[in-house]
């Protein structure tokens, strides 16, 4: 139907703004802590303290095979990110303070593209 087809555009909308937001996420000089799985064998208690890692490669992946369901689904990826940062990370330590630079960074991407 031609509802039907609106929603599959907005869909497709959608989709495309969540890859360039992590693109741009990528390129920016504190995404370096997130942009791939927390060494757990460097970190031997991240497993134990973080029941659920999450980091800019698996989101990435994610998208490109379509395993969100909605735009809300992946920012929820996104935001379960920095909560996992605030929990392991002080925040004056140069971790903690990527994550909450980059957290700001991510939330304005994403009201720029979707306003409240
Ligand atoms: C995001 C995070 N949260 C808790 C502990 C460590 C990290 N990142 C580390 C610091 C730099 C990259 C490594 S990594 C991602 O290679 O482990």
């Amino acid at each position: 139907s031609k509802k039907e087809r609106a929603n599959k555009k907005k869909e497709q909308r959608d989709l495309q703004a969540c890859k360039s937001i992590v693109q741009e996420l990528e390129g920016h000089e504190d995404a370096w802590p997130f942009l791939l799985p927390v060494n757990t064998r460097q970190f031997p208690t991240y497993k134990k303290i973080i029941k659920k890692p999450m980091d800019l490669s698996v989101i990435k992946k994610k998208l490109e095979d379509n395993l969100y369901k909605s735009r809300e689904d992946y920012c929820e990826d996104l935001r379960l990110m920095f909560n996992n940062c605030e929990t392991f990370n002080e925040d004056d330590s140069p971790v903690g303070k990527a994550g909450h630079n980059l957290r700001s960074f991510f939330e304005t991407k994403w009201n720029e593209h979707f306003p409240p």
